[in-house]
């Protein structure tokens, strides 16, 4: 689990570090131009970006949140869509990643029958089913040009057991009170799969061995659990 921040003496025999900022990797991987920039952008500045170039390589944006009381940095990781501006970059995706949003367009049935070759590559890069997984499919503002259906796309998430969230980085909130931040989908999606890595790698106190001097551990714990991302998903959609 990465971590920031250091170490400080509390009181006497006990040494606690300070309360640390967790930091949670998701990267979101998926065909050019699915919205993927669009996407993390809007939940990192809560506001769909004027204007999008193709992602060279891969781009971070950071949201700091609060969960419980406890602070975590989600850091989003946008990927390339396009095979040549991500081939040198690759391997760096996967390393230490904590969980992986697969994104297609709704408007555009080649984007979803890519999902297998995302998924494969997922594999290659030894990311197994315990790393929790989601499907969204962007841009349902566009309800004309819709060619990947709900059913079709909810089977395909059942297949792979993950949650299938439907949405679109550019419409404004339900009020139409122009706020973006408390929008519907956006912050939904990226906030459960938050909770759910919360859940999966709760802060462990673990006990030092006797006579090592009183000093308490607070460490990120894993706790797999293993149920593929069967039986999670966002209340609130
Ligand atoms: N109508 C609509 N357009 C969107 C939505 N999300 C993204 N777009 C548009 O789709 C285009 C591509 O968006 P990007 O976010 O750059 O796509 P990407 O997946 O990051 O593409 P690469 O960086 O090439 O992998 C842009 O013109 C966006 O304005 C959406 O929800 N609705």
């Amino acid at each position: 689990m990465a971590e920031s921040g250091s170490s400080a003496e509390l009181s006497g025999s006990l040494t606690l570090p300070p309360p640390r900022t967790r930091i949670f990797k998701i990267i979101v991987i998926g065909d050019s131009g699915v919205g993927k920039t669009c996407l993390t952008y809007r939940f990192c500045a809560g506001k769909f970006p004027e204007k999008t170039e193709a992602t060279i390589g891969v781009d971070f944006r950071e949201r700091l949140v609060e969960i419980d009381g406890e602070k975590i940095k989600i850091q989003l990781w946008d990927t390339a869509g396009q095979e040549r501006f991500r081939k040198s970059m690759v391997q760096h995706y996967y390393r230490n990643v904590h969980a992986v949003v697969f994104v297609y367009d709704v408007t555009n049935a080649a984007s979803f029958r890519s999902l297998p070759a995302w998924i494969e590559e997922c594999k290659q890069h030894a990311l197994g089913t315990e790393v929790p997984r989601i499907l969204v499919g962007n841009k349902c503002d566009l309800q004309d040009s819709v060619q990947v259906g709900t059913d079709v796309a909810q089977q395909f998430a059942d297949a792979h057991s993950m949650p299938l969230f439907e949405t679109s980085a550019k419409s404004p909130n339900s009020l139409g009170d122009g706020n973006y931040r408390n929008s519907d989908h956006v912050e939904a999606i990226f906030m459960t799969v938050a909770h759910k890595l919360k859940s999966q790698k709760p802060l462990v106190l673990s006990q030092p061995p006797e006579g090592s001097g009183g000093t308490v551990i607070l460490s990120g714990g894993r706790n797999d659990g293993g149920d593929g991302g069967k039986g999670w998903s966002c209340s609130s959609c």
